[in-house]
C-alpha cells in the first residue's frame, strides 16, 4: 500500500473489519474512510447499515411504519397478510391429495433430513414459520403501498413493535425465571440484552442484504443482464467433476468434525404439510407441476433434456427442491425473510443433548447427571430410537440412535500458552449463525469427501465402503463390535481430498439412493440453497471483504474461464457456492479469500458473543472454569477424545495431531503414553467459590 490509513477513524464511526461493515459496498470509493487494527489489518470506519457489528448505529434510519402509513392503512395489511397466508394453506389443503412425497423416493430422503420429528416442535416450527410469513408478505404490502425503493427497504428499517404487525414478533424469553448459571437448553438468555440470540428456533442472520429476487423473499431468478440465470443442476453438471485429488495434509477426521460442528450451529428445515408429511416439488413422472399445482413453498431445480444423467438417463426434467422455512426476526421489524435455525446456534454440543428441555430429557438418565446409554456387547452406545425412520434423519446428528452417534465430547482443541481468561466478550456481537456460513461457506466440506473409507483389520483390507449410500444413515453397522475402532482408525489417516471443483460421485448422483436407480444431486442442492436463502452472488462477497472485484471470468483462472462463461451470463451472477469453490487457495488454507472470512466471521461470533465461552473470566462467564481446571481442558486434545472413546479392540495407537496424517513429524505413539495427556478429573471435586472478583483476580496473580 502506498500510504498506510491512520491508526484510528477520524471523523466517522468505528475501525473494524469490512465483513462487520456490510453498509460500506453501498459507499463511493471516495467516501471510504479506511483504518488499521491493531496496527496490522486494513479495516474500514463503520457508523451505518444494518446486521453489523460496529459500536455506533447512528446512521442507520429507523422508522416506524406509523410515519409512513397511517394506522388504518397498517391493520388492512396486517389482514391482508393474514388473509393471503390463510389462502396459501388452503391450497396447500388441496395439495395434500396430489402431491405427498412417497416414502420410497430418493426425495424423501432428502426431506427426512431436514425435517423435525418431534410432533411439539414441528407444531412450533409451523407456527413461527406462520409468522415470519406473515410478517413477509405485510412487508411486500408495506413496500407496494408506501412506494419504498428496494435499497431503501435494505438499508432502513421499520420497526413495528407497537403495531397490530407485532403480533407475529418473536416473543422475547423470560429470563428473570431463569437461574442464569448454566447455558439454557434452548440458548436463549446467553445475551443479556437481546436474550433471543442464538436460540433455537431463530432466524440466521445475513452478512449482506439478501439476493431475493423481490427484495423480501422470492429466490433469485434472472441474471444481471435480465436473462434467466442457469439452473443449479446444470451449473453443477458442466462445472463439477468426479477426480480424486487429495489433500495429503488432513485426515477425514477433519471432514468429520467439520460435519459435526456445522450441525451443532445450524439445522434449517424444509416445509412440510400440517401433518408432518412430505410435499412433492416434482411429478413422479420426473415432470414440473403445473404453476397451480406447484406448493408455494416449492423451488425445484430444472433438468435440461441433454443432462447426461438425469435427463437422458431417466428423463427427468425436475428435481425436488423445497425452500426452508422462515423465521420472525429478531428485533420485530419489517423487511426481507430470513431463515429459520432448528438448533441453538452456540457450539454447546446441542448435537447430542438436543436444543430443548424436552429434548434433553429425554436423553438424560437422571442419574449422576448422565446421559441414557444402550448396552451393546459391553458398550456404552446411544440409546436406540423408537422411531425406525428416523434411520434416514439427521435427527441429532444420525439416526437410529437417539441423538448423535459422533462419541466425541466437544473441548478446545488449542494447546495453548495465553493469559487465563478470554477478554474478548463482546455483548453487541451477534452470534446467529449466517445464511452465508451454513448454506455457502461452511459446505466446502462436502468437496472433501472422497468416495469410500477403507477398513483395515490388522493391515489387510476388510471392508471398503463407499460413504453414500453404505455409511450414511447405515449406524447398525456400528453394532458390529470391530468397526467403530476401525472407522476411527481410517477417520485418522485416511486423507481428505481438496476442495475444488471435483465432488465424490455419489454425492453428485446417489445421495438417499436407497433402493432406486438414482438419488438427489447435493451440489444442485447447495447451490439452490444459496439463492434459496437470498445468499448474494460471490462477487458481492468480495465487494464485501474489501478485495477486488472480479471483471470477468478469467480472473477465476483459465481453468475455469471458459466453461464459466458457458454457464453464466455474467461474472456477477456466479453463485458464492460456485465461486468459493474455484476461487484461489489462501496461503496455508483449503480454501479461499472469501470462504476463509466468512467462516472466520462465523467462528468469531459464535466465540465473543457466547457469554459462556468456556474461557471466559468469571465477570462474565457464570459457570466459568476454576484456572486449574481451564489448565486442565486445555491438555485435551482431539487425540486424546479419539483414544478415550475407541473400544481398545484395533485401536491402540493415534498421532498426535489427529486432523493431520501421521508423519515424520506426527508420529503414531501408544494411547496410555503420557505424551498425549488425559484431563485430571479430580480438579472438579471441590469448587470453591467466589463472591468478590477482585480477590478471585488475586489468586490469579499468585
Ligand atoms: C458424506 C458426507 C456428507 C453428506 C452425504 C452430506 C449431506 C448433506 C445434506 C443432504 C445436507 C442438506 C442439504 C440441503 O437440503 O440444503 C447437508 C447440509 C449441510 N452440510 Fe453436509 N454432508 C456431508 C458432509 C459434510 C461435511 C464434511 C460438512 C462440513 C465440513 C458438511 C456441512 C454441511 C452444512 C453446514 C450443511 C447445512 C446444514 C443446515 O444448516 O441445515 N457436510 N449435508
Ligand atoms: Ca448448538
Amino acid at each position: 500500500e502506498p500510504n498506510t490509513p491512520p491508526k484510528e477513524c477520524l471523523n466517522r464511526g468505528n475501525c473494524t473489519l469490512p465483513i462487520w461493515c456490510p453498509a460500506h459496498v453501498y459507499f463511493k470509493e471516495s467516501e471510504k474512510e479506511h483504518c488499521m487494527i491493531n496496527g496490522v489489518r486494513k479495516g474500514i470506519c463503520c457508523n451505518t447499515g444494518r446486521n453489523f457489528m460496529p459500536r455506533t448505529n447512528s446512521g442507520s434510519a429507523r422508522h416506524s411504519p406509523e410515519s409512513l402509513l397511517d394506522s388504518k392503512t397498517i391493520s388492512a395489511i396486517s389482514r391482508q397478510s393474514a388473509h393471503s397466508l390463510a389462502e396459501l394453506r388452503s391450497n396447500e389443503h388441496q395439495l395434500h391429495k396430489l402431491a405427498v412425497l412417497p416414502e420410497s423416493s430418493p426425495d424423501f430422503g432428502l426431506f427426512t433430513n431436514s425435517r423435525t420429528y418431534d410432533v411439539a416442535e414441528l407444531a412450533k416450527v409451523q407456527n413461527l414459520a406462520d409468522q415470519a410469513r406473515r410478517l413477509a408478505l405485510a412487508s411486500n404490502a408495506f413496500k407496494r403501498r408506501r412506494s419504498l425503493t428496494d435499497d431503501q427497504f435494505e438499508r432502513e428499517s421499520f420497526d413495528i413493535d407497537s403495531t397490530p404487525l407485532s403480533e407475529d414478533c418473536l416473543p422475547e424469553p423470560d429470563c428473570v425465571e431463569i437461574v442464569g448459571v448454566y447455558r439454557t437448553s434452548d440458548g436463549s438468555c446467553n445475551n443479556q440484552l437481546h436474550p433471543t440470540w442464538g436460540q433455537a428456533l431463530t432466524a440466521n442472520l445475513k452478512l449482506l442484504p439478501p439476493a431475493y429476487e423481490d427484495h423480501i423473499f422470492e429466490a433469485r431468478k434472472f441474471s444481471v443482464t435480465g436473462q434467466l440465470l442457469p439452473s443449479a443442476r446444470t451449473i453443477s453438471s458442466r462445472l463439477m467433476k468426479n477426480k480424486d485429488v487429495f489433500n495429503s495434509n488432513f485426515t477425514l477426521l477433519l471432514a468429520q468434525f467439520g460435519q459435526f460442528i456445522g450441525h451443532d450451529v445450524s439445522q434449517s428445515v424444509d416445509h412440510s404439510f400440517r401433518n408432518s408429511s412430505g410435499i412433492s416439488c416434482c411429478m413422479d413422472s420426473g415432470d414440473h407441476w403445473p404453476e397451480r399445482l406447484r406448493h408455494f413453498a416449492c423451488l425445484p431445480i430444472d433438468v435440461s433434456p441433454s443432462d447426461g444423467f438425469y435427463g437422458r438417463h431417466f428423463g427427468r426434467r425436475c428435481m425436488h427442491f423445497m425452500r426452508s422455512v422462515f423465521a420472525p426476526d429478531h428485533e420485530c421489524r419489517l423487511g426481507y425473510a430470513s431463515q429459520l435455525d432448528k438448533v441453538t446456534h452456540f457450539i454447546d454440543a446441542s448435537t447430542v443433548y438436543g436444543s430443548s428441555v424436552e429434548q434433553q430429557g429425554d436423553l438424560r438418565a437422571f442419574e449422576n447427571g448422565q446421559l441414557k446409554v444402550f448396552r451393546d456387547f459391553g458398550r456404552n452406545l446411544l440409546p436406540l430410537d423408537e422411531d425406525s425412520n428416523a434411520c434416514i434423519s439427521r435427527k441429532g446428528g444420525s439416526a437410529c440412535f437417539k441423538s448423535g452417534t459422533e462419541a466425541i465430547d466437544l473441548y478446545d482443541l488449542r494447546l495453548q500458552e495465553g493469559p487465563i481468561y478470554a477478554i474478548d466478550y463482546d455483548p453487541i456481537m451477534e452470534p446467529s449463525v449466517s445464511s452465508e456460513f451454513t448454506a455457502g461457506a461452511f459446505r466446502f466440506g462436502h468437496s472433501l469427501i472422497e468416495t469410500t473409507i477403507t477398513l483395515l483389520k490388522g493391515g489387510r483390507v476388510d471392508q471398503v465402503l463407499a460413504f453414500v449410500p453404505e455409511t450414511m444413515n447405515y449406524p447398525s453397522q456400528m453394532r458390529r463390535i470391530d468397526v467403530f475402532d476401525m472407522i476411527l482408525i481410517a477417520l485418522i489417516t485416511q486423507p481428505v481430498q481438496q476442495v475444488d471443483e471435483n465432488f465424490n460421485e455419489n454425492l453428485q448422483k446417489y445421495v438417499f439412493r436407497f433402493g432406486n436407480c438414482f438419488g438427489t444431486d447435493l451440489i444442485s442442492i447447495n447451490i439452490q440453497r444459496g439463492r434459496d436463502h437470498g445468499i448474494q452472488p460471490y462477487n458481492r462477497y468480495r465487494e464485501l471483504l474489501g478485495l477486488p472485484k472480479f471483471t470477468s471470468f478469467s480472473d477465476f483462472g483459465p481453468k475455469y474461464a471458459k466453461t464459466l462463461a458457458t454457464i453464466y451470463p455474467s461474472v456477477d451472477d456466479v453463485d458464492l457456492y460456485v465461486g468459493g469453490l474455484l476461487e484461489q487457495k489462501a496461503p496455508g488454507a483449503l480454501v479461499g479469500r472469501v470462504f476463509q472470512h466468512i467462516i472466520a466471521d462465523q467462528f468469531a461470533r459464535l466465540k465473543r458473543g457466547d457469554r459462556y465461552f468456556f474461557e471466559n473470566h468469571p465477570r462474565i462467564n457464570p459457570s466459568y472454569f476454576e484456572p486449574a481446571q481451564l489448565a486442565e481442558i486445555r491438555k485435551t486434545s482431539m487425540a486424546r477424545i479419539v483414544c478415550d472413546n475407541a473400544d481398545g479392540l484395533s485401536l491402540g495407537m493415534v498421532q498426535p495431531e489427529v486432523f493431520k496424517v501421521p508423519s515424520t513429524w506426527n508420529q503414531p505413539i501408544d494411547c496410555k503414553s503420557n505424551i498425549i495427556p488425559s484431563i485430571d478429573l479430580s480438579k472438579w471435586r471441590s469448587i470453591p467459590t467466589y463472591t468478590d472478583y477482585d480477590d478471585y483476580d488475586n489468586i490469579l496473580m499468585q
